[in-house]
């Protein structure tokens, strides 16, 4: 049984997973957020080594063929993985929850590894607000958008795989679903056992 709540996030893009994460973590000091490497550009106003670790192909490689990542992935024609340090950090930090933000196959490795992972599906209301959320985010040129919507019909064929499903319409009710989710987790009955136990030994 693994102390750390291991909670991945998946969503097909643009359906709103950042946001919620952000929530999250905002909420829930004792969590932190694993902080990917990809091969995809910047956008404006991410920093290296807080939303991503932006690195070139060549290096992405490297890091595979070192064994650095938990799991990586291909996913809308950029690489993406998640460094075992990621994980590392979270416990040496004493946290007590960590968010993994990965597509569905990211979500499979982690969930092969970390038996204990619990996953949370976010979907959108409907697929013409998924376009609307990607295209008014304007973080993607118009072919991008298109990859990325093509893609959302893959993505959600495999919410089965996926402990929980949060529907992001009301943005609001969305975020005290994801946190309750995150909450829940936290208090699993064998996750504070020892609390249980050392009071019981003071009898
Ligand atoms: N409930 C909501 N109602 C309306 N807009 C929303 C809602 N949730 C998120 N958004 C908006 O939709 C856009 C996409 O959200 P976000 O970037 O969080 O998606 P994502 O799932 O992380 O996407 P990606 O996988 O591409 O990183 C953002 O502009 C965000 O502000
Ligand atoms: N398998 C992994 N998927 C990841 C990882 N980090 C992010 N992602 C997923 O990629 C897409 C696109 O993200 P964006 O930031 O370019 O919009 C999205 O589905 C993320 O969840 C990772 O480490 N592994």
């Amino acid at each position: 049984m693994d102390d750390l709540v291991l909670l991945i996030l998946c969503s097909p893009s643009g359906a709103g997973k950042t946001t919620l994460t952000r929530h999250l973590l905002d909420n829930l000091k004792d969590f932190t957020f694993s902080v990917s490497h990809t091969t995809r550009r910047p956008r404006a106003g991410e920093q290296d080594g807080r939303e991503y670790h932006f690195v070139d192909r060549v290096r992405f490689q490297t890091l595979i063929a070192e064994g650095e990542f938990a799991e990586w992935a291909e996913v809308h024609g950029n690489l993406y993985g998640t460094s075992v340090r990621e994980i590392e950090r979270a416990r040496a930090e004493g946290k007590r929850g960590i968010v993994f933000d990965v597509d569905y196959q990211g979500a499979r490795q982690i969930k092969a590894k970390l038996r204990d992972a619990i996953g949370v599906f976010v979907l959108p209301p409907s697929m013409d607000e998924l376009r609307r959320r990607l295209e008014g985010r304007g973080t993607e040129d118009a072919a991008a958008v298109e990859r990325r919507f093509a893609n959302a019909w893959h993505e959600i064929e495999h919410y089965g795989f996926f402990d929980y499903l949060v529907v992001n319409d009301d943005l609001d009710r969305a975020k005290a679903a994801v946190l309750g989710i995150a909450l829940a987790e936290r208090h699993r009955r064998w996750r504070l056992a020892p609390t249980a136990e050392l009071l019981l030994k003071a009898r």
